[in-house]
């Protein structure tokens, strides 16, 4: 038997166009051949199962080799094999047809490189790191014979009789000058690891010395010898292949520590498993979050049957969810296709909206068995439920029973909670509900105190995610403002119909306003004088909250530009009904009119966290003098 041929093709010659344009990723031929092999495997096993093979099986096994003199890799595998018919269809036909479909699609394609490795090329791929591919291949079938094939790239190819004496089929690459790179042992077990760590049959590389106990010595101690056996790279049953019902937390956690051996453990976890209407398996953990949090996306691997494809799982795995760990092996997400497309794509809109509802479910679950737990976990989740109520709007409606808002007291309340809470004491005059919050408890605590004494509560909003958090709210509850502490004195943080007056009169109000002016020595600070609780403080700071907020987005680019480009300016609210207003009114002296304004600034500059540098050190010599 020997034949010669030209692989009929419609296309230009598409082997310098694959090694040109898929130079970036060239990696990827092993995890073609290697899968290629895995599936000859597979395959065998079910032809056996279904009793259309009766033959030795043998332990299924892959083979990686390299022959650095050779200049050479082999992939055997123990598969079903290939008769010369089936070479001539599988390879020169179907495998060919489909790679150069591939080159036609995206020869032009611009962002070729960010597909392609994620696209399988199938076997042609061989040809990005080689001159000459080589199979021999022995069939299953009965009276099967071993047959050959070689190509050197060109269109012409050469099938003979073969050598292969058991099942299987032996894929030779010759690497080609410019990819010997992959002749190196380490470079090949790296590139094995990423995309073969979890194939479903053992992928053998070389072997690796094991030491087996070897009876006792003279003294009775336990010997051990050192055999070589085969290294086998690969976990071949990873959880998510299991049901959960058979994995204990120690299996989950152990999963964990491999895939992310340097963080630490996750919060918990979720098992996907969905057969329709599209297929997919997976492992997401809740990890604890860091503020860094680009350091921390892209961590959820993409597989397909357990052959590794990407890890950046973007449009599958819904936004908010970015941070989560784990793995996702799904072979009906679309991996030849353009990213556009696979937003477009249905089945992976339905596996986003899948996720969604999974997350959403496995917080509720958790909220209504174990609150306790539950908000002992909330510091570390709450990010991800803020960002993803924020994010998605079908998240909302689920997660707004189980989101929390927790206060300076470190309570926790749900939404309808907090509301419940607060509703009574905290509505303004123009019946709105006004939520406070802090976001520096310990910078704010003058102003958490003043609010506390008022029997306010006060939330603590000092995420990352907390800005985004606050407008949303707002935007969200019905008749609900939000208000930072200290974004007005106590008082007037929620206007109500009774207001206190103040005892000065229009002259003496002037009059304290001017001394005031006089004594403040920082830009843009307004005086106004007004009747608050004799027990509030004399003179408080107050940045007002609209003012606040623009120039906060301003800061992070949020286009209020006009805002960022403008001063400071502050609010100092005197509080004539305090006894120090009065006695400076008293004070005829002016000198001492001043410095006694001048004090009571810089304490209330001192409790705004505002006073710093010389300012700091004029103050506290004052006060020295004072004492
Ligand atoms: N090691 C092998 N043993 C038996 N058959 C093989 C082997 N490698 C390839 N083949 C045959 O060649 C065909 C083409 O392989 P190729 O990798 O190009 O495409 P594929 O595996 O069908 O699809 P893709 O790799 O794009 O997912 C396979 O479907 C299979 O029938």
């Amino acid at each position: 038997m020997e034949e010669k041929g030209t692989i009929s093709i419609h296309t230009e010659n598409i082997f310098p166009i694959i090694k040109k344009f898929l130079y970036s990723d060239n990696e990827i031929f092993l995890r073609e051949l290697v899968s290629n092999a895995v599936d000859a495997v597979q395959k065998i096993k079910r032809l056996a199962a279904l009793g259309q093979y009766n033959g030795e099986l043998g332990n299924p096994l892959v083979e990686v080799a390299v022959d650095a003199d050779k200049k050479t890799i082999t992939i055997t595998d123990n598969g079903l094999g290939m008769t010369a018919e089936e070479i001539k269809k599988y390879i020169n036909q179907v495998a060919f047809s489909g790679a150069s479909e591939f080159v036609e699609k995206f020869k032009d394609a611009k962002d070729a490189n960010e597909i392609i490795g994620k696209f399988g090329l199938g076997f042609y791929s061989a040809f990005m790191v080689s001159d000459l591919v080589e199979i021999q291949t022995l069939s299953y079938q009965d009276g099967a014979e071993p047959a050959r094939w070689v190509c050197d790239g060109s269109t012409s190819f050469e099938i003979s009789a073969g050598n292969r004496t058991t099942r299987g089929t032996e894929i030779t690459l010759h690497i080609n000058a410019e990819s010997e790179e992959f002749l190196s042992k380490n470079k090949l077990e790296e590139i094995l690891e990423k995309y073969g760590k979890f194939l479903p049959v053992p992928i053998k590389f070389g072997t690796r010395t094991e030491h087996v106990a070897d009876g006792e010595d003279e003294e009775g101690k336990p010997k051990t010898v050192a055999v070589e056996v085969g290294n086998i790279i690969n976990t071949t049953n990873p959880i998510w292949t299991k049901a959960p019902a058979d994995l204990s937390d120690e299996e989950y956690l152990a999963f964990y520590k491999q895939l992310y051996p340097y963080a630490e453990d996750p919060l918990f976890w979720i098992h996907l498993n969905v057969d329709y209407p599209f297929n997919l398996t997976g492992v997401l953990y809740f990890p604890k979050v860091k503020n860094d949090f680009d350091m921390q996306r892209n961590k959820i691997k993409l597989f397909s049957r357990q052959v590794f494809i990407t890890d950046e799982v973007k449009d599958i795995v819904p936004e908010f969810l970015m941070l989560l760990h784990g793995v996702i092996d799904s072979p009906d997400i679309p991996l030849n296709v353009s990213r556009s497309f696979l937003q477009a794509d249905s089945n992976v809109k339905k596996i986003n909206s899948y996720i969604t509802k999974k997350v959403a479910d496995k917080l509720q679950e958790l909220f209504n068995k174990d609150r306790k737990g539950y908000e002992e976990k909330w510091g570390d989740i709450g990010l991800f439920v803020k960002y993803g109520l924020v994010s998605e709007e079908k998240f909302y409606d689920k997660a707004k029973d189980f989101a929390l808002l927790t206060n300076t007291k470190n309570e926790n309340y749900t939404l309808g909670e907090y509301h419940d809470k607060v509703k009574d004491f905290q509505t303004d005059k123009n019946g709105q509900v006004v939520y406070i919050y802090s976001t520096d408890p310990a910078k704010q605590d003058t102003f958490i105190q003043s609010a506390n004494k008022k029997d306010y509560d006060v939330l603590l909003m000092n995420s990352a995610i907390d800005n985004h958090f606050i407008s949303f709210l707002e935007n969200k509850l019905e008749k609900t403002l939000l208000k930072r502490v200290d974004s007005s004195v106590a008082d007037k943080l929620i206007e109500k119909d009774e207001a206190i007056e103040s005892v000065l009169t229009e002259e003496q109000a002037k009059k304290v306003t001017d001394i005031f002016t006089k004594a403040i020595t920082k830009p843009g600070m307004q005086v106004e004088v007004v009747g608050l609780n004799p027990e509030e403080l004399p003179v408080t700071v107050t940045m007002d909250e609209f003012m606040r907020r623009m120039k906060e987005m301003a800061q992070m680019g949020g286009g209020m530009g006009l805002y960022g480009g403008m001063p400071d300016s502050y609010k100092v609210a005197i509080n004539g009904n305090h006894k120090l207003i009065g006695k400076i009114l008293l004070t005829d002296n002016e000198e001492e009119q001043g410095l006694l304004a001048k004090q009571a600034i810089d304490l209330a500059l001192l409790a705004q966290g505002m006073l710093t540098g010389a300012e700091l050190t004029a103050f506290v010599s004052r006060s020295v003098n004072l004492i």
